[in-house]
């Protein structure tokens, strides 16, 4: 069993008010862990509770010290204004750019705004999954990518993903059952492991 990289209890999360939770479950290095439930459930808003980006009312995330976590969330931080390059993001965060799908490879050097909305969206998991982490919080990645897009991604995190410990949120069953080595449900009453 690999190196526990992080221990959830009876996590409650939200804004204002909790909206979340009470969540618990161990992640441990070479786990690629599943968050599903229905929409609005909290799911979201508790992977963000994992690298603190929400208020924590109850229970806590406990890391090793030194534990490094990379989140990419829905939507996105739009940096298609700026004359930036993919290759340029993909430096920006660490992640490079071997091993990734000669149709994204081929186009690095262009302005991030020349893409479309799936390559971008690869080059925005890539940038998070490959960068120096040991924690890579992933926010429905499937969205945006074609069938191409998705094998590509769940091919690599089954060979790839021994270093880091994995959570993701998808609506996506068919990604879910191809990639999660374990399912956590999260619901309006609770989530518990
Ligand atoms: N910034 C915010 N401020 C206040 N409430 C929010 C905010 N973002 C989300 N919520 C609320 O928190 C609750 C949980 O939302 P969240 O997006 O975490 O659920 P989810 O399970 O990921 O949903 P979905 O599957 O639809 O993406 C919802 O009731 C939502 O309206």
């Amino acid at each position: 069993m690999g190196e526990v990289l992080l221990r959830v209890e009876g996590l409650v999360a939200g804004y204002a008010a909790p909206v979340a939770g009470p969540l618990a479950f161990t992640l441990r290095r070479g786990e690629i862990l599943g968050l599903a439930g229905p929409n609005g459930a909290g799911k979201s808003t508790l992977l963000k509770a994992l690298w603190g980006g929400v208020k924590v009312f109850a229970g806590q995330v406990v890391k090793p010290p030194g534990v490094r976590i990379s989140h990419q969330a829905q939507g996105f931080t739009d940096l298609r204004g700026v004359p930036i390059t993919g290759r340029e993001l993909l430096a920006l965060t660490g992640a490079p750019p071997e091993g990734l799908p000669p149709w994204l490879a081929e186009r690095l050097g262009l302005r991030l705004d020349r893409l479309s909305g799936g390559q971008l969206q690869f080059l925005r998991l890539w940038a998070c999954l490959m960068a120096p982490a040991d924690i890579v919080l992933l926010d429905e990645p499937s969205n945006n990518l074609d069938r191409a897009g998705v094998d590509y991604l769940a091919d690599w995190l089954g060979r790839a993903h021994a270093e880091q410990g994995i959570v993701i949120v998808s609506h996506d069953p068919a990604l879910i059952e191809r990639v999660c080595t374990r399912l956590v449900q999260v619901d309006a009453r609770g989530a518990q492991e």
